[in-house]
């Protein structure tokens, strides 16, 4: 196949940061995606309803000059969330999501929860009003290897987490191992996961052969290649559990580059381009309309997008880098290298 038709694909998982750095990314992923749930990390973290919302605005207001882009925004748990708060956040109709942040485990997550008993009054409200929990799945104890870290919250948080809430709509957000996607293939449908274009690329050689790569280095870190395979069947089993989320994770090239370098992928300006060269190579790119563009409205509720995307097999470079926030620069993944889809926007 030498070119595919899909429908607009969505982000279930994108970082678009704030003030400058948010009007440096965006263009990216509005120039791809219809829809994208807007991850909460910022500095302060987005905790009500009212902070989405301005939010949103700033969004919109980012937007280039007739873009139909959608931000779907969420809210960030912390031990202080109200179930009063969750239910404007329902009742508001622009806030999809809550995040969970285990304290610690990533990029921005401080003020996330110490304990998921703080949440438990939240937490059954959202699983009263249907509204999905997003988790980051790591626990973040010490004594934990950072490669252990996913597969050992599945037993610790998960597992307890839906035994108390078992209606509780979830999506395990950015899974990186076999144990995760066993998990979700066999756990009822109200569970869910995003898996990104990363991921399903990449083992974590690519990250530490040949030289620390730091572009490549992001949270959950890359796994062994079985993981990787596992990931990949996962996404082209066809099941509708699993859908797109990039975590597209902007951090300036100095943050990236540096003695104690940021996690986070810059995939937003080649997001569909990565994730139909993953599904080519094991010849299911009659599976990418699904995992890019079904799934995830299905899972949320909502309707696909009406409009369309081409992908055609042909080469381009990626820039080395894209201008960023305060006169820093930022570096895409695969920077100056060549990427083997080009997505071009129908019905414009
Ligand atoms: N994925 C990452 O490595 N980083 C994300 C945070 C996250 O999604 O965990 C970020 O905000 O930079
Ligand atoms: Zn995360
Ligand atoms: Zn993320």
């Amino acid at each position: 196949m030498d070119a595919i038709t899909l429908t607009r694909p969505d982000d279930w998982h994108l970082h678009l940061r704030d003030g400058a750095a948010l009007n440096a990314v965006v263009a990216h992923t509005a120039a791809q995606m219809g829809r994208a749930i807007i991850m909460p990390n910022l500095t302060p973290p987005v905790t009500t309803t009212a902070l989405a919302l301005e939010y949103r605005d700033r969004i919109l207001a980012a937007l280039p000059e007739g873009s139909r882009f959608e931000p779907l925004m969420t809210l960030y748990l912390t031990d202080t969330t109200t179930p009063d708060e969750i239910e404007r956040a329902v009742q508001s109709g622009l806030v999809k999501a809550v995040k969970l942040y285990p304290a610690g485990a990533t990029t921005n997550s401080a003020s996330g929860v110490t304990d998921l008993a703080h949440c438990d009054a939240s937490i059954a409200m959202l699983a009263r009003l249907g509204m999905p929990l997003l988790v980051h799945g790591e626990v973040t104890t010490p004594e934990i290897d950072i490669f252990d870290r996913e597969a050992v919250f599945i037993e610790r948080v998960m597992k307890p987490l839906l035994e108390r809430h078992p209606t509780l709509k979830v999506v395990f957000e950015h899974i990186t191992t076999a144990d995760a996607a066993a998990f979700v293939a066999s756990a009822p449908d109200t569970i869910g996961a995003t898996i990104t274009a990363h991921h399903l690329l990449y083992n974590r050689n690519k990250m530490l052969v040949g030289g620390i790569r730091p572009h490549y280095y992001c949270l959950p870190i890359l796994k062994r290649e079985r993981h990787r395979e596992a990931l990949l069947e996962a996404a082209t089993s066809g099941s509708h559990k699993f859908f797109l989320g990039t975590d597209s994770a902007p951090h300036a090239k100095g943050d990236k580059e540096s003695s104690c370098g940021c996690a986070g992928a810059y995939t937003a300006p080649a997001a569909i381009e990565l994730y139909a060269t993953a599904f080519d190579q094991v010849g299911a790119l009659d599976r990418l309309e699904g995992f890019a563009s079904l799934n995830g409205p299905r899972f949320y509720g909502l309707a696909p997008n009406a409009d369309r995307v081409r992908l055609e097999r042909s080469t381009w470079t990626m820039p080395k880098s894209f201008p960023y926030a305060d006169g820093q620069t930022i570096v895409p993944l695969l920077a100056g290298e060549t990427i083997g889809w080009k997505c071009r926007d129908l019905d414009a």
